[in-house]
């Protein structure tokens, strides 16, 4: 099968990302949002994302007016779906809302197309019995920001098909992406390290070990990680960082239990950067200057 039309569903701070690394890989893209205000906000992002290409000469003018204009955005899956050949579904990590999706999608879109999911945590298998085309689903986990991140983490399901990986990894490859293909496990690899090592550390600060600055410092400058795990977990959100530990927890046990210090940040709507407070304050410009800089960033 040929993949020409890319479907984008959800068009937030994942989808906006995908659907500009698709557009600049030459595909036909079709951004689809429930929410009209969050699609003429990821179509915004998108044009500044070609407007930095440019700038740092990734892109030249005449193919970021091409690929421009191959995107179209819309709020009527069905009319969208029906022309995609390959989805990549990238609503919020809340299975009621997956399955509502994949279910549409499955009933929308040619039999033959491949349906894929963003998702950070879930079962890519469930996400397929939500269709009568589990060979066709296969989990496509992409990383923010999605314009830099180099790797695409590839997780099949256990119906996912031979064929199904060929198109993905091709399609990776013309998005200009890195791909791992692992086998379906709760947390993948990615996201299964990245919760404990931020969890560990509220841990820490917890037990007073040390403060977050300095248990920060320790991760980025002892570690050589690019970002302490506090200021990582800021910018994703308290809240996704506890949703996703709170799922490895149900499905993996106490290794991932969450911290009780995490869950009253959440409580307290000390949610990271999106609420102007987490563990930082943000109005202490010199961290937020940092956080900006860095740009490394999974859940
Ligand atoms: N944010 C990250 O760093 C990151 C990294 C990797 C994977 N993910 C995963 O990507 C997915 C999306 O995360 P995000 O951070 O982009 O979320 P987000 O909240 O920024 O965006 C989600 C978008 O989906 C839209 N939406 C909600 N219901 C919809 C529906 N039924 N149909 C169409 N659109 C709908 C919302 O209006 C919103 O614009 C999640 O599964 C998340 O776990 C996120």
């Amino acid at each position: 099968m040929t993949v020409n039309t890319i479907m984008v569903v959800g068009s937030g701070t994942m989808g906006s990302g995908i659907a500009y690394v698709a557009a600049v890989g030459g595909y036909n893209v079709i951004v689809n949002d429930i929410n009209k205000e969050a699609l003429d906000r990821a179509e915004d992002k998108i044009n500044s994302s070609f407007e930095t290409g440019i700038k740092r000469g990734k892109i030249s003018t005449e193919d970021a007016e091409k690929a421009k204009s191959s995107i179209q955005y819309i709020t009527d899956l069905k009319s969208g779906a029906a022309r995609a050949d390959f989805v990549i579904e990238a609503v919020p990590e809340i299975i009621s809302i997956k399955k509502e999706t994949f279910e549409k999608l499955d009933q929308y879109t040619n039999p033959e197309a491949i349906l894929a999911t963003n998702t950070s945590t879930m079962s890519p298998t469930e996400i397929g019995s939500f269709t009568k085309r589990p060979d066709k689903v296969i989990a496509m986990h992409f990383f923010n920001p999605v314009p830099k991140m180099k790797l695409i983490e590839v997780i099949k399901g256990l119906e996912t098909s031979k064929e199904t990986t060929t198109i993905v990894k091709e399609v990776a490859e013309k998005m200009g992406k890195e791909t791992v293909f692992v086998n379906e496990y709760p947390g993948f690899v990615t996201s299964r390290i990245s919760a404990l090592v931020g969890n560990e550390a509220f841990n820490m600060l917890m037990e007073g070990v040390g403060t977050a600055e300095e248990i920060d410092k320790a991760i980025e400058l002892g570690l050589n990680y690019p970002m302490g795990p506090f200021k990582l977990g800021d910018l994703v959100g308290l809240d996704v960082r506890l949703r996703n530990l709170q799922y490895l927890h149900e499905t993996l046990g106490e290794t991932y239990r969450p911290s009780p210090l995490l869950v009253k940040y959440v409580k307290a709507g000390r949610l990271g950067v999106k609420t102007g407070k987490g563990v930082y304050d943000y109005e202490d410009t010199e961290i937020e200057k940092k956080v900006d800089r860095t740009h490394q960033l999974t859940t």
